[in-house]
Parts: structure tokens; sequence; C-alpha cells
């Protein structure tokens, strides 16, 4: 049972333990403030003031011990952190207006107090900017937004820090008057002697309440002219009785507090954030502008710079059959025999599909030159023709199975291919049997007079293709995949950089202190980053299928949805990189790292089934693997809901979502510390 004072004290404390890790901050303190009082909380630096004070107002929580407080309400109180805790890229005016729609006053009341505040503190015009302000006017902001709704209870931690003897006199004048006029006041300091002007001071030392009493009582008892001298004998009666004790006090582990916050969301505060939101989102207007573009750039390069065949690629060739190939060989092959023509040669057909399919054929009249280029990488293969390579081609026609040896191979181009660059190998082979494959079918299928065109055929031929048509790019296939890639990774980004730059400037705390929730605090950021998912959506399915034209055989809306389901997980996933982690470039790095992760375990650049066996199976359960197989599956095949590949799709998509948000909740939950990454 609490042994509850005569007059039911505004704030009692009673027995509060903290610890951070195994370090004990607070010891058993007590204290209890008498309404329409002064409370000087008093203590040398790191004696566990701050600690204490974000354990009443909520922003830190004690290990153990009971905080009871007179009031319910968190318009009651009024809070000036140690840190200064706001927006600093907002103006005054703007910070008022925020914290003032956060209490739900009207712009009148607002305009009002601020006016008024704005005289009493002296305060700079209110059209600056917070991060203009010197730390002493930052401090009297922040005390401004501490009064802004005319709380009853006022805690300030350290507010005449950074002030001058003028203002800082001036201050306490204020709270004086405060007080008079019923208004109660917990101030800490570590400048003894101004508390003189506090009903009552409590004087802390190594987490622990030394002694609690007016200025005058403790001045008489300890027949001391200062507050100081008090402090000293105190200091030093408590270092002797620290030696003789034995023994640590058993810490009852029950704690309480009855100064709950909100179990619902409130309209008015989701709208003061939002509203901040937006105000913040205007000022770092190049930034704002740098996330919506971000994936219309990305797209573009992708589109631009990826999955397009080679072109102009340099091949070196020797023709044997004659010189000055590039000058001599006719332009055009189409449905002409080359075999035993005068005029039209079978080397010259093969190098005309080549320049067709844009590779900038090089001619060299011997093979030492060819070589000494081709090993500088000037060239990319040598290619040669026999001195009798169409003769002997002609030859082999004729006699089929009866060729000589000899024939077959002065029959057959030679060529030497680069595997230096593995991608290019597969490419120039690919090219060498397509331009191949097209002099057999335009040229050797007129010479019906030596064979039939059937038997010159190659023993396979590939039909026309299911899904897409042949010489259909590579960029088709990636640009989905790629796509959501970029609606994971933007919306992950500026979630946890809004979060983070939050959290730095301490300002979740002090809004927490507000009564907000942080269930509200979230549900104003997922709005903006909703509208900016929308819009990141759109603009790639812009980009992506009317100004570049991708295929979109199937439903639009399927590939929107996924698009704006990913979006959603990336700013889930940000929102929780950004409330676990403590400063930005540690996010940034995971953040990074998560999704390149992804992008490369994702089918995105490589099949899954050319993943090592240890992994291969369990790649299609990560977050994005099953969006971009169903993705592909919808814009390149046309399939709907009736595909095992998009239903798979869709249910991994709406379960990382779902996951995210679960961890969300759990993170939020769970937290004990302050939201603050300077603490
Ligand atoms: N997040 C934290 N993790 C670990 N230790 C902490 C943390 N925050 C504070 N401390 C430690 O707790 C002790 C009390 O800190 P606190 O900020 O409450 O002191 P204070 O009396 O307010 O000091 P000051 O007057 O300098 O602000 C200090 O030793 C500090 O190092």
């Amino acid at each position: 049972m609490l042994d509850v004072p005569a007059v039911t004290p505004v704030i009692h404390v009673k027995d509060a333990y903290k610890f951070y890790g195994s370090v004990q901050v607070l010891g058993g303190i007590t204290m209890s403030v008498q309404p329409g009082t002064i409370y000087g909380l008093l203590g040398p630096s790191g004696c566990g003031k701050t600690t204490l004070m974000n354990c009443i107002v909520g922003s830190n929580h004690i290990d153990s011990g009971t905080i009871q407080f007179s009031f319910s309400e968190h318009k009651d109180l009024g809070f000036m952190p140690q840190e200064i805790s706001l927006h600093t890229y907002l103006s005054i005016k703007e910070v008022m207006i925020f914290y003032g729609y956060l209490f739900s006053m009207d712009d009148e009341k607002i305009r009002e107090r601020a006016k008024l505040l704005s005289e009493m503190l002296d305060l700079p015009p209110l059209h600056k900017m917070v991060s203009n302000l010197s730390g002493g006017q930052q401090r009297r902001v922040s005390l401004a937004v501490a009064l802004l709704h005319d709380p009853k209870v006022l805690i300030l931690d350290e507010p005449t820090v950074g002030l001058d003897p003028v203002l800082s006199s001036a201050l306490w004048d204020r709270l004086q008057e405060m007080s008079q006029a019923g208004k109660t006041i917990i101030i800490t300091t570590h400048y003894i002697e101004e508390a003189r002007q506090a009903n009552m001071i409590g004087l802390m030392r190594n987490g622990r309440m030394l002694r609690e009493d007016s200025p005058n009582a403790l001045l008489q008892r300890y027949n001391a002219e200062y507050l100081e001298d008090v402090f000293l004998v105190l200091c030093a009666q408590d270092n002797e009785a620290s030696k003789n004790i034995q023994q640590v006090p058993a810490i009852n582990y029950s704690k309480s507090t009855t100064f709950e916050s909100s179990k619902t969301i409130s309209y008015e505060r989701v709208k003061a954030l939002v509203w901040k939101n937006i105000c913040l989102a205007k000022r770092n207007f190049l930034m704002t502008l740098f996330i919506i573009l971000l994936p219309i750039v990305l797209n573009c390069c992708v589109e631009l710079a990826y999955g397009h065949d080679p072109v102009g690629l340099p091949i070196g060739f020797i023709n044997k059959e004659f010189q000055d190939s590039l000058q001599r060989c006719p332009l055009t092959y189409t449905n002409n025999c080359v075999l035993a023509n005068d005029t039209h040669w079978a080397s010259c057909a093969f190098i005309h599909e080549l320049r067709e399919k844009s590779y900038e054929m090089r001619e060299y009249a011997d093979i030492e030159k060819a070589v000494e280029d081709y090993e500088k990488k000037r060239i990319w293969s040598i290619v040669s023709f026999a001195s009798n390579y169409t003769e002997s081609l002609t030859e082999r026609v004729k006699l089929g199975t009866q060729s000589e040896g000899a024939v077959i191979e002065a029959g057959t181009v030679l060529a030497h291919i680069s595997r230096w660059d593995h991608l290019m190998y597969t490419f120039l082979v690919r090219d060498f049997y397509m331009a191949l494959n097209r002099t057999i079918e335009n040229s050797l299928q007129s010479c019906s007079s030596f064979v039939s065109p059937g038997a010159l055929r190659s023993p396979m031929q590939m039909n026309t293709p299911v899904y897409g048509g042949i010489g259909v790019e590579l960029i088709v296939h990636f640009i989905m995949g790629f796509n959501i890639i970029t609606i994971l990774f933007c919306p992950m980004v500026y979630s946890c950089a809004c979060i983070l730059d939050e959290k730095e400037q301490g300002v979740i705390d002090r809004v927490l202190c507000c009564g907000a929730t942080m269930r509200e605090l979230l549900a104003s950021h997922l709005f903006l980053q909703l509208i900016m998912l929308i819009v990141h959506c759109i603009e790639l399915y812009i980009v992506t299928y009317s100004i570049f034209s991708n295929p979109l055989e199937g439903s639009s809306f399927f590939i929107i949805v996924m698009l704006a389901i990913t979006a959603l997980t990336g700013a889930l996933a940000g929102t929780v990189l950004g409330l676990v982690t403590e400063h930005l470039m540690l996010a940034v790095n995971l953040g990074v790292s998560f999704n390149f992760i992804m992008a490369y375990t994702s089918g995105l650049f490589w099949p899954l089934q050319g993943a090592h066996p240890a992994i291969r199976d369990y790649l299609p359960y990560l977050p994005i693997t099953g969006t971009i197989t169903a993705a592909r599956s919808i814009s390149l095949k046309g399939h709907g809901l009736k595909n095992l590949e998009v239903i798979g799709g869709l249910i991994s998509n709406v379960g990382w979502c779902l996951a995210m948000a679960v961890l969300l909740l759990i993170t939020v939950k769970t937290w004990k510390g302050p939201w603050n990454s300077k603490k």
C-alpha cells in the first residue's frame, strides 16, 4: 500500500528503480509534488534527473516502483525535455500550430497563445525556422511549446541551460507567477542556487534522493547560507552512510503508473501529425522531389541501359576466297543461291548476315594481325573462311555423306570467340548460329538444283514461341523484376528516413508526451507513404507500359495491386528499420544490403533453377521472388487468377506485407526505452 500524504500530491513517485543493463540509474527514488508549488529537482550532472523526468512523463519506464498522478489527461501536462526535441525544419509558427493541433486547439486560440508566449519569452519572429535560431532561442521556443496549451502541471528539464542571467531570472519570475495562479511545476537544474525560489526541493545524488524539503527549512536545519553548502553536507553524510550499508535493499519488481496513454486513435491528433508531415515534406522539397522521381529515374536507367542486344561489336574476319570482301560482296543475298554461282559467295552471305545483325565486320589480310587485335580486345571474335570455302561447301552439299574430310573442313566457317566476357560469348554464339541458319534459309535453300531444300535445314527447328516472340529483347523479361525491387526500395528508404529524422531530433517522445500514441504517429507516417506509393505505382506503370511500351498481356489491375502491396511492404519494413536502428548510417547500410540480397536471390538477374542446390528450394519463399515470377507471368504470358504462379505470387506478396505489419506492431509493443536516438 502507498502511504499517501494528507494533501493528495499532483505527482507521487515511490521506490522508483531504473536500470540500464546492469547499471542502476535510479535507486529507490521517492518524491512528492504538491499542487500549486514549484518543485526543484537538483543534483549534479548524471545523477538521474532526466531519467526520472522521462519516466514520469512516460517516454521512459521505471523497472520497479510506482508513479501516481492526480490527473489523467495529457492536456494537463506540459513537458519541456532536456534536448530541444523540435522539428528544426519547421518555423516557430508551424511548431506552435502543430502542437496546438495536437492538443485540439483551434487556430484562433493558437494565435492568441503564440502571441502571448512570444512576448513573455522574448521569442524571435515566428516565421523563423527553428534550425536558424541560437541554442538559447531554441530552448525558449521549446519552453513556449510546453506552455502553449496552458497545462496545469509543467515539467521542465533544465530550462535555464543556455539562458543568460536576465532571461533566467525572468523565467523564474514567470514560474512563480504561474505557481501562484495554481499551476504545479517541476523543474530540474544543476544550478543549485537558482532553486532557492522553489517551494520544495529534492536533492538527488547517484540515483537516490538525499533530502526533500523547502529551501528555507534546509538552510535552517544545516545552518547554511547557500543551498550548495547544504548539498555538500548531505553528500558527506551520504558517503558515510554508504560505507555502513551492508546489504543492497531488496527490490520489489512491480511497477505501476496511473497516467496511461489513450487506447483509441484520435482523428484530431492524426490530422495534426499528417499536417506536420506535409509541412516537412514541403520544406524538404528537394528530398521529396528526389523520392518522387527516383522510381522514374531507376526505371529509365534500366530501360535504356539494360537487356538490349549489344550493337556494333567489332568482329574480325579473314576471307581467303577473295580480298576486299566488304567492298566486293553484293549487298543482298535473299533468295540467291550462293553455290556454284559466279557472282555470289557463301562467305559473303555469312558476312552479310552478321552485318545485318549490326556487327562491325573488320577484314584482315592475315591471321597474325587479327590475333594481335583479338588479344588486345579490339575485336570480339575471328571468323575465317578457307580459300575454297564456297567450292567446298558446294561439293559438300552435292556429295552429302560421301564428302571427304578435307572438303568438309574447307567448307566449314571457323570462329574463335573470346570468353573474357561470358555474356558476350553467349550473344556471339547465338548470333553466329542464327547468322548460319539465316544463310541457309535465305541463300542455300534456293539451290534446289543441287539439293532438296529440306535436307539443308538443321535437324532441330525452333517453333514459334508459345509466349513472346522471336527477337524479343531481354529487357521485356527483366523490367517487372526491376520495378518490383525499385518499389520495395524507394518507400523503404523514405519511411526509414522520416522515422529516423524524428527519432534523431527526439520529437517522437515529445509528441507521445503530448498524448499522441505510437499508433497515431505511425498512421500519420503511413498516410504520407500511401500517397507516395500511389504516385510511385502510377509512375512506374506509365513509364514501363506507355513510354517504353513493354508488353502487358494480362491484367493491369493485378500489376498495379502487386506494385502497391510491395511498396507497402517496403514502407512497413523501412518503418521497422527506422524504429530499431539508432543512426541513419546503420539504417542505410542495412536497408541497401537487404535490397541487394533481395535482388540477387529473387531470380531477377539469374534463373532460380541455376541457384546452388543448398538454397534453391528456399528462394521462392523470399519476399519478392514470388511477386516477380507472378508479375512476369501476368505481363508476359497474360495469366490471371487461375494460374498457380500468379496465385503463389499474390499470396507471397500479401503474406510478406502482413508479416511486416505484424513485425512493426511487435516492435512498437515490445520497445522499452525512449524513441530517441540521443536518449
Ligand atoms: N540510454 C542510456 N543507456 C545507458 N545509460 C544511460 C542512458 N541514458 C542515461 N544513462 C546514464 O544514466 C545516468 C543518468 O543520466 P541522466 O541523463 O538521467 O542524468 P542527469 O542527472 O539528467 O544529467 P544531466 O544533468 O547532465 O542531464 C548517467 O550516468 C547516464 O550516463
